[in-house]
């Protein structure tokens, strides 16, 4: 691989290689309606997403006044149980993913995926889009356990280390992506055209890419 400068590339999942708000916000709008709480617009349900299926529901429901930890637990609960059910309805990879993901599969890169969905979510999806084939490994929010999830550096020095070890990049749409990115001192590259929770090019990100068109040749001049 002397003509490419990465050994493993690494893809955050929601807002990064795939689109998952809907589904997400459906999950959300779920628990809120049960919770009695009004629904947010599922165009906005991007503004949620980054930090995990819990911080999700806690941002939702903490904008109409907050919840006792009993009553959240159950709701949460609830949600959980309703995206396990349709966590795949509307979901997609981004235009271009796959077609980036062959290029660098062709050049010999290994794939992997490091999210904070839960791992078991991760790979469902994956498996309902026909891409679990691609990755080497898959760690997820729940994977190393608490406190090492993103912004901590260890699921990605975890995904180097199951992916055989090598230059890694990072691919990431949120803070939690570049933070986690910076702390374990990997190269990474901001999705503009993700979830991200400040504009990408305030992310601390050595490139920002506005689709994966942008991703190959951003890659190459890390
Ligand atoms: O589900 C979330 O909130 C975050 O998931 P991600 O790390 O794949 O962006
Ligand atoms: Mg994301």
């Amino acid at each position: 691989m002397a003509d490419f400068p990465f050994d493993i590339v690494a893809f955050d999942l929601d807002g990064t290689l795939l689109e998952t708000h809907r589904d997400l916000g459906t999950a959300v709008n779920h628990a809120l309606t049960l919770g009695g709480f009004v629904t947010v617009p599922i165009g906005t349900a991007s503004d949620l997403i980054g930090g995990g299926a819990k911080i999700m529901l806690a941002r939702a429901i903490d904008a109409q006044g907050g919840i006792e930890e009993d009553r959240f637990r159950q709701l949460y609960k609830a949600m959980l149980a309703y995206y396990g059910e349709h966590y795949a309805d509307h979901t997609q990879p981004y235009p271009g993913a796959i077609e980036a993901l062959d290029v660098l599969a062709a050049k010999g890169v290994r794939l992997a995926v490091v999210t904070n969905k839960f791992e078991s979510f991760a790979r469902g999806i994956l498996g309902a889009l026909d891409l679990s084939g691609r990755f080497d490994c898959v760690i997820g929010g729940d994977t190393l356990g608490k406190g090492k999830s993103k912004p901590a550096p260890d699921p990605l020095w975890a995904a180097q280390e199951q992916c055989g070890g090598g230059r890694m990049a990072f691919v990431g749409d949120s803070s939690y992506d570049t933070g986690a990115a910076r702390a374990a001192d990997v190269p990474v590259i901001a999705a503009a055209y993700g979830y991200c929770d400040k504009p990408a090019h305030e992310l601390d990100a050595d490139a920002v890419i506005d689709s994966f068109a942008g991703l190959i040749p951003a890659l190459e001049t890390l």
